[in-house]
């Protein structure tokens, strides 16, 4: 039964550039989920996902928590934040949202996440856990599980599992069949859907909301005794260009992005500001692979101006600085 009292809360986790901001942005277009009040949590000084979020929605609901993860350094600010958003987001008294989506940064543990959802008494007497909703992308995922304990432990604590990136894999070879055996060997409980565009629809949304796993018994409920765990140190580094780059710069700097060969480099994330273009430029790495780089429809509000957030597992030291290097003309 559904505690009409209760808001519900879906925590949306998955490594480093699985996905989680993508999927949210296609069903937060949805008008059934318009009424969706996303706080999401990045790792870096720096936080770029509340614009990647905003971008596609008229009137977002975004609260932006960043440097340190919610399993750890925020956790203080995760309850608080939860207590002020029924007055942040209220007009005339009332509250503009119906239902709360955690996207947890992509290094982050969600069982201390869980454990303040369902064991302070303010946050467990307002909020109702929906379900835990891991992303994997189909093409990094084994090799990401093999190396990285934090995207074991989200994939163990997932109520779903959902595929990412299925466009870029084959899902008929072994490496993705040797992935759904090593999805279900870490979590059975949880169902596997590969996420084409099909499932990211208004029947697809039963993916990420309705799970109701608090009205069950959650199959990660011992774990949640488990401390936080992260794996090796990550170092971030954020940087805000003053300037605008000129297109071909861009796209020199951009062929070398797609060159440089440092396996530490886990994520790259970028807005970039092009000289004579109204709207900024996404552009994502993920481990060692560029994706496309995606106009976005506007800066929100923000002022316009690059910024960049690079996470990395060797810290940053002569590679990482020779890769910024043609950007520094353009800090000042
Ligand atoms: N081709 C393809 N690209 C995808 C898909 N899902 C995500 N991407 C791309 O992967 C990159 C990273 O996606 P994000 O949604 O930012 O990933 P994230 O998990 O939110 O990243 P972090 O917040 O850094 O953990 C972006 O360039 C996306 O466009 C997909 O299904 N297919």
């Amino acid at each position: 039964m559904v505690d009409a009292m209760r808001l519900p809360v879906t925590v949306l986790t998955g490594f480093l550039g699985s996905g989680k901001t993508s999927l949210l942005n296609q069903w937060l277009r949805h008008p059934q989920v318009q009424d969706t009040l996303v706080i999401v949590n990045e790792f870096g000084e720096v936080g770029l996902d509340h614009l990647l979020v905003a971008h596609q929605q008229d009137q977002p609901m975004v609260v932006e928590l960043s440097n340190g993860c919610l399993c750890c350094q925020l956790r203080s600010d995760l309850k608080q934040t939860l207590k002020d958003i029924h007055w942040r987001f209220s007009r005339n008294g009332v509250r503009q949202f119906k239902r709360v989506v955690i996207e947890t940064s992509g290094l982050a543990d969600p069982v201390p996440i869980l454990h303040t959802l369902m064991t302070d008494a303010y946050v467990a007497a307002a909020y109702q856990l929906d379900g835990v909703v891991t992303v994997v992308d189909s093409l990094l995922g084994l090799a990401t599980l093999e190396q990285h304990p934090e995207a074991v432990k989200q994939v163990q604590m997932a109520d779903r599992i959902l595929l990412s990136k299925t466009d870029l894999a084959d899902v008929d070879s072994p490496a993705c069949e040797g992935l759904h055996a090593e999805l279900h060997r870490l979590n059975a409980m949880a169902p596997i859907s590969q996420l084409d565009t099909a499932l990211v629809n208004t029947a697809g949304l039963g993916l990420l909301f309705g799970i109701g796993v608090e009205h069950g018994f959650p199959h990660w409920l011992p774990m949640l005794a488990a401390p936080a765990s992260h794996g090796a140190e990550v170092t971030t580094l954020s940087l805000e260009l003053q300037q605008p780059i000129p297109q071909v710069d861009f796209e020199q700097w951009l062929a070398l992005l797609r060159a440089y060969d440092n396996p530490g480099l886990l994520r790259f994330k970028g807005i970039f500001q092009i000289a004579g273009e109204q709207s900024p430029v996404a552009v994502h790495r993920v481990q060692h692979v560029l994706h496309t780089p995606e106009p976005l429809r506007d800066w929100q509000g923000q002022h316009q101006r690059s910024q960049l957030v690079m996470m990395t597992q060797s810290g940053i030291g002569q590679e990482e600085s020779q890769l910024l290097q043609p950007l520094a003309r353009f800090v000042v």
